[in-house]
Formats: structure tokens, sequence, C-alpha cells
């Protein structure tokens, strides 16, 4: 039996998570989960999976969630605030942890784990991208296993050999890491057209049901771009190591390519609960509950170089994942500032890219060395990307 703490249970992959969970109720046992906004669904949750705990991340929400357990009739401990996330994700009773809070916020738990020396189910890539180093040498310390969640770094993960040393592509014969993306709702769309998307059309991916940050991300590649870098640091590789390919239908999933010519590929349908019960049963193979991939049914299956025209912010990715931990703390901070203002009708679609580069220049490079650092270098690129957005920017 494995006892799992999940972060982020209310939201997409915290959902999904459950889902899988629920169908294995004979190797699973929920510790604690957390939310911040959702209270209901959350209460809803734990009087469903019975788990020990249940946080809150936002203290203020307190009062309202204690209330709301009791009408649920929850048994769980209620608890609350930054240090409550971090003690479920390191309790010893815990084996392992979901990590599916997005963006920065998913920092310290996830973090809180992997020192911990839990196995890890990584799916909040903004964690990694925003400590790199200091993520992969605090698990080289605590032996915390990190098991890639995100789709394509799962792929990556079951395509590599049994036997692949951390950086080490020569020796098992791997030319390159094909990182497969859809290319988002606006891959056809006419570039002069993009000052007047809407935040509904960009809130629209064509194969994936997920959370809206990674929503926007997927639409301007940013998400690409990020998953570029946690490419890189999950498997120890260099940005020429790496070749972005667009596959509109998102049924590989990425794909490694050997000297010797094969290309292996990971497929199957876009569900988000293949990667996440790989990574609960590893190195089993559970049920999951996903429609299995019927090649008859598939009309097209193509693929296509993306082009930094349409996907500014993919370029911005990998120039910042070439520049250094300071360059690329920095652009998920912006990111982040920016994606929130543009969903809130605050900035254009095409603002994003424009105030990420321009948070970019702005911000001096210095060298990472601590996650007090980061969360600084994070802070400071969040005020350069409000304070630009202030002086309002036009597409
Ligand atoms: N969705 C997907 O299919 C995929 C997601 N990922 C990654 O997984 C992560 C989660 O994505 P997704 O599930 O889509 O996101 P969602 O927005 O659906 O869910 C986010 C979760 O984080 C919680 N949360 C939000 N802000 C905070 C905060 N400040 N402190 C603590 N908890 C917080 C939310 O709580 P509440 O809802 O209660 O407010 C919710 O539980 C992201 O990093 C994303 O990039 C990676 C690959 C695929
Ligand atoms: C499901 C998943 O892993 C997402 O990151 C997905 O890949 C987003 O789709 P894009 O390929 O459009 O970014
Ligand atoms: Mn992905």
């Amino acid at each position: 039996m494995q006892t799992v703490t999940v972060l982020g249970a209310t939201g997409s992959i915290g959902c999904n998570t459950l889902d899988v969970i629920n169908r294995h109720p004979d190797k699973y046992r929920i510790f604690a989960i957390t939310g911040n906004n959702q209270l209901k669904l959350l209460m809803e949750q734990a009087n469903k999976c019975s788990p020990r705990y249940v946080v809150i991340a936002d203290p203020l929400h307190y009062s309202a969630a204690l209330e709301l357990a009791k009408q649920y009739q929850v048994e769980a401990e209620i608890l609350c605030g930054q240090q409550a996330l971090e003690d479920v994700s390191s309790a010893p009773e815990v084996d392992s942890v979901m990590a599916a809070i997005v963006g920065a916020a998913g920092l310290l738990p996830t973090m809180a784990a992997v020192k911990a020396g839990k196995r890890v189910l990584l799916a909040n890539k903004e964690a990694l991208v925003m400590s790199g180093a200091l993520f992969i040498d605090a698990a080289n310390k605590s032996g915390a296993q990190i098991l890639p969640i995100d789709s394509e770094h799962n792929a990556i993960f079951q395509c590599l050999p049994h036997n692949f040393t951390y950086g080490d592509l020569g020796n098992s014969g791997i030319e390159k890491i094909l990182l497969t993306g859809s290319g988002g709702p606006f891959r056809e769309r006419a570039l002069d057209t993009f000052g007047s998307i809407t935040v509904d059309e960009a809130s629209t991916h064509p194969n994936w049901s997920m959370g809206r940050k990674i929503t926007i991300d997927s639409a301007t590649m940013m998400n690409k771009g990020l998953e570029f870098i946690e490419v890189c640091w999950l498997f120890g590789v260099k940005s020429k190591d790496i070749d972005v390919v667009i596959h509109p239908q998102s049924i590989i999933h990425s794909m490694v390519q050997y000297v010797d010519g094969s290309v292996i590929a990971q497929m199957g349908n876009p569900d988000m609960r293949t990667p996440i019960a790989y990574g609960l049963a590893h190195p089993q193979r559970i049920e999951a509950g996903v429609k299995p991939l019927n090649f008859k049914e598939i009309v097209d299956f193509s693929f296509k170089t993306p082009c930094y025209e349409r996907y500014p912010n993919l370029k911005l990715a990998i120039a910042a994942c070439e520049a250094g931990q300071c360059a690329t703390t920095s652009l998920n901070a912006a990111n982040e500032v920016a994606v929130e203002h543009f969903l809130h009708g605050n900035i254009s679609f095409c603002d994003i890219a424009k105030v990420n580069e321009a948070t970019l220049n702005a911000m001096s490079m210095v060298e990472m060395n601590s996650i007090q650092q980061l969360l600084e270098q994070d802070s400071l690129a969040r005020v350069k990307a409000n304070e630009l957005i202030r002086g309002k920017f036009q597409c």
C-alpha cells in the first residue's frame, strides 16, 4: 500500500490523480489533499477519499473551510498555510507526492517533498524551471525519485533505455530528444489577426483539457518553452540535444532518436491519467480508465517545425534556457504575471511575449545559489512585469 499526498488536488491534474487512485483502493491510500480556492470541491474530495489531512493554502479561507468540513462530514484534520503544505509533503508516513500546484506557488511544497526523499510525481513544471540545479541537487542528496508526469517528459522517460545515465546521451546511443507539441489553437491562424485573439479562444486547447494557465501557455507555446527547460533538467541534456516538433494531433507525446536511425515514440490518446498512472505504479503498470488508441480512427498524423514569428515565447524560453538559471526564473515569473493579466483582459495575447521579453531585458542576471535567491529573483521579475504592464503595453 502506497501513501500519497496530492498537492493541488482540486486542479485538473489533481482530479485526474484522484480518479486513478480511486480505481485502485488496494494499492493507494491518501494521506493529504490540498487546494486553494475551490473549497467545496476539496471537501467533496475529502469526503470521498478520507485523507488524514486537508490543507487550504490560503489561511484567509480557513474558517470557511472548517464550516464546509462539517457540512461535508469530513473527518480529516483541516490545516492551512505554507508550512502545512510543506509538512504534508514531507511527513514520514508519505511515500509519494503528486506535485500538481500550478506555478511558482508549488516550489516550496515540492522542494519539501524532494528534500524529504519522497517519490515525487512532478507535474508542476514551473517549480523545476525556476529552481533547476538546486532541485536536482536536492533530489540527489536526499535520494528522492523524480518521476515526470508532464506528458512529454513522461514519454521521453518511457523511451529512454532503463540504464540511462543522467546527462549521458552518447553512452546510450542517443542522437536527439524530440519534444512534441500540438502548436495550440492558433497553429493555422493568420498572423495579422493575432491582435484580436480573445481569452475564450486562447483558453480552448485542441486536444487537452487542462487548467487555465497551462492552456494559455500552450496557445503561446510558452508551455513548450518551459518543457524544453524541463527536459534539460530532468535528463541532464543541453539545448542542442532537443528538437521541438509540432504534432497537431497530440498522439505521440515525444520521442527519442537513436544513432542507428531508430526513433522510439510513446503514444496514446491525450489523457493525463496515462502518465499519472505510470508515475503512481512505476515500475509496474496499472489500469487508468484511458480509452485505448484506435489506429483505424486516426485520420491525420502530421509533423511540422515551429515558427518563431508565430511563437515568440518559444524562442525566448530557449534563449533563457541557454542563458541560465536567473533568466529562466525571471522568464517564468514574468510569464505567470503576463498570463494572469491576459486572463483578466488587461493586456492582449501578443503582449504576453512582449512583457516577457521586456522583463528579461530589464533584469540584471546574477548567479542563483539558494532557494532564497530564486524567490527574490522571482519577486523582482514580478514587480518589473507588473510595472511594464502598468506602463500599458499595446499589441
Ligand atoms: N493539466 C494538465 O493536463 C497538465 C498540467 N501540468 C502542470 O501541472 C500543474 C497543475 O496544472 P493544472 O492541474 O492544469 O492546474 P489547475 O489550475 O487546474 O490546478 C492548480 C491547482 O493548484 C492549486 N493552487 C493554485 N494556486 C495556488 C496557490 N497559490 N497555493 C497553493 N495551491 C494553489 C489550485 O487550487 P484551487 O483550484 O483550489 O484554487 C489547484 O488545486 C501545472 O504546473 C501545469 O503546468 C503539466 C502537464 C499537463
Ligand atoms: C498534457 C500536457 O503535458 C500538456 O503540457 C500538453 O502538452 C499541452 O499541449 P501543447 O503541446 O499544446 O503545449
Ligand atoms: Mn506537457
